[in-house]
Order: structure tokens, then C-alpha cells, then sequence
């Protein structure tokens, strides 16, 4: 009986994770649904663990304070050693129970991208953040969306031949490529609710931006003009190489994980050429994909997946 009732409650702790993924992240959900259950399961529990502390930053309920939310990470980062040694603790949540069920079953994990990701979080917590250099957004980079990759490849397994460590850089770019799509298509978005830019400077700089002159088209809406539209134009064409780069790793993977990992890859690049489409106004324009077009890029995704079309360069 008491076995039967633990095994409840690690099958509604996923299913409270995947209810998380499937309203939270439209395009991952959709990339779980060709994936066998075991590791779509396993992908949920680490997507909502992913989202719960990237709310702890910039969620609805973030606290206000810097040394509030700093606190809050070093309080996660506890938590996390813990579940990974195992312990059964008072407040586990739902949520946990999938995680904590999910570091069991894959014994291949590695808690250091988890404890890289809250020391990402950590980056964006104060009111002055800001990237002087492309080098220092890809640390910020890295630990919010590399990780993801290093968390999810020993649940999404290689192929035969290759080996986690073969993988890693594509997983690596991929993460990157993501991320910094995240920031173009939100750079409006970023500054009006946040006061932030993730542009880095020494870009800005070399394109002849202002930082303040984005925080207030962001604001109050206003023309998008060459010098920002270059600069535009640089990053996506930075964000296309990282992408490319990811490309490589897709054959390295399982058969099983090759069609939800291209989907999630190909459905985020082409928010790329939507800025495009959009004259390059992410200040007050949001680039994304309707439903419909997502469905609609499937079937060529499947066709690459299963020809292997790739750029293995
Ligand atoms: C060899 C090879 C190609 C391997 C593939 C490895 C792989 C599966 C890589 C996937 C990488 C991935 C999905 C990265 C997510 C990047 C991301 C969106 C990060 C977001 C960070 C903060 O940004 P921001 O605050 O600006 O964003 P919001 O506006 O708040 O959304 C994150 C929010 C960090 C937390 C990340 C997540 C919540 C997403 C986690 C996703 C999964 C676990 C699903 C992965 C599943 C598939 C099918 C790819
Ligand atoms: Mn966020």
C-alpha cells in the first residue's frame, strides 16, 4: 500500500510538470510529444525545475529586493544538494518529487550544470546588470541555457558510437543559439518591464547605439533606424553560427531524441527570420510563430531528421 501511494505521488509529480511545460513553453512541449515517455517525463521534471528558479528572478511573485532573490537562489542551491544526496526533506513539493524520482533514474546526471544555472540566475538578479562584452553574455549565457543541453543529454542518451562528452559543444551552441534568440526577441520587452539590456555594450558601441536610446523606444515605441537595424543584423547573423554549430550534434544524438531536439532547434531559429520580417522592431513587436506555423515546419524537420541533412561540417 505505502508503495503503491509513493507511486502516486511521483506520477502526479510529473504530470504536475508536464502541466507546467505544456502551458509555460508551447514550443518544448510540442518537442516532448515525439519523445518516448520515460524521457519526455524525465524532460518535464527538469523543465519545471529550470522554470521555478527562473522565477525566482523575473517570475510574478520574484521578490523585490536584489538581496532577497540572492538569498532565495542560495536557499534553491541547498535544496538542490539535497535532493541530489538523496534526502528526504520537510516541503518537498510536487514538483520535486518528479525531480528528485527523475536524478534516480538517470544516474548519468551531473549536479554542476544545475548549481551552474542558479549561479547564472545570480547575474540577473541586481538592478545594474549589464555585458560589457560578447564574452560576458555567453557566461551568462552558458549557465541559463548550456546547462539546459548538459542537464537533458544523459536523458535524451547518443547514438551508437558517441559519447556524451563527442556531444557536448553542439549542446553547448545550442543553448547559446537559444538564448541570445531570446534576448533579440525580447529586447523591448526586457527593457520596458526590467530596465534591462542583454545587448552587450562593446557591440552597441561599435554600431553606434545607445543604451538609452533603447530604453526609451522600448518604452514610448519609436523608429527603428540603420544604426540599430546593423547591429541587428550582427547578432542574428552570431545567434546563425551558434546554430549552425548545433546542426552538428543533432545525428550524435538517440534516434529518439534527433526529431524533439530539431524541433525545438528549428522552431527557435526561425523567430530569427521573423525579426527580420519584422524590420528588425523587437522595441515594441514581439516575433514568434502562430500555431499553424509551427505544424507547418514539422514534416521538413522530420524530412532532414530522417535524412540526416544536416550541416556536419
Ligand atoms: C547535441 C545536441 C544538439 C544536444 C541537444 C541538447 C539540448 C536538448 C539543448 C536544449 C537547450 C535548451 C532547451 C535551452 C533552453 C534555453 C532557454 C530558453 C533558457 C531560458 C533562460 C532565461 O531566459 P529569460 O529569463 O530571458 O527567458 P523567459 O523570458 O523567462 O522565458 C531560461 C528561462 C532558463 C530556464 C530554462 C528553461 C525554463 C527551459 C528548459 C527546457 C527544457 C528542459 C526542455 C528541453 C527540451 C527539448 C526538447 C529541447
Ligand atoms: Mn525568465
Amino acid at each position: 500500500m505505502r508503495v503503491k501511494a509513493q507511486a502516486k505521488l511521483v506520477s502526479d509529480g510529473y504530470e504536475a510538470c508536464k502541466d507546467m511545460t505544456s502551458e509555460y513553453a508551447k514550443t518544448f512541449y510540442l518537442a516532448t510529444q515525439t519523445m518516448p515517455d520515460e524521457q519526455a517525463m524525465a524532460t518535464w521534471a527538469i523543465y519545471a525545475w529550470c522554470r521555478r528558479v527562473d522565477e525566482i528572478v523575473d517570475g510574478p511573485n520574484a521578490l523585490a529586493e536584489a538581496s532577497m532573490q540572492e538569498e532565495s537562489l542560495r536557499e534553491w542551491m541547498d535544496r538542490l544538494e539535497r535532493m541530489w544526496e538523496g534526502k528526504n526533506f520537510n516541503g518537498l513539493n510536487q514538483y520535486d518529487v518528479a525531480f528528485a524520482d527523475m536524478i534516480r533514474r538517470f544516474p548519468g546526471s551531473d549536479i554542476e550544470p544545475y548549481k551552474d544555472m542558479v549561479r547564472g540566475m545570480m547575474m540577473d538578479v541586481s538592478d545594474e546588470v549589464k555585458y560589457d562584452s560578447w564574452e560576458q553574455l555567453y557566461l551568462y549565457c552558458y549557465r541559463v541555457a548550456s546547462t539546459v543541453g548538459l542537464m537533458t543529454l544523459p536523458v535524451m542518451g547518443t547514438a551508437e558510437g558517441v559519447t556524451q562528452e563527442d556531444a557536448r559543444e553542439s549542446a553547448i551552441a545550442l543553448g547559446i543559439a537559444l538564448q541570445l534568440t531570446n534576448i533579440l526577441r525580447d529586447v523591448g520587452e526586457d527593457a520596458r518591464d526590467r530596465g534591462r539590456i542583454y545587448l552587450p555594450e562593446e557591440d552597441m558601441k561599435r554600431f553606434g547605439v545607445d543604451p538609452q536610446t533603447v530604453l526609451d523606444r522600448s518604452l514610448k515605441g519609436g523608429e527603428v533606424d540603420d544604426a540599430y537595424r546593423n547591429l541587428m543584423k550582427f547578432e542574428i547573423e552570431r545567434a546563425r553560427e551558434y546554430y549552425r554549430q548545433a546542426e552538428k550534434g543533432i545525428p550524435m544524438l538517440a534516434k529518439s531524441a534527433q526529431l524533439p531536439v530539431a524541433v525545438a532547434m528549428e522552431l527557435y531559429r526561425e523567430i530569427l527570420d521573423k525579426i527580420e520580417l519584422n524590420d528588425y522592431d523587437n522595441f515594441s513587436r514581439r516575433a514568434y510563430l502562430t500555431g499553424f506555423e509551427k505544424l507547418c515546419k514539422l514534416p521538413g524537420v522530420w524530412l532532414r531528421v530522417i535524412t540526416g541533412s544536416w550541416n556536419v561540417a
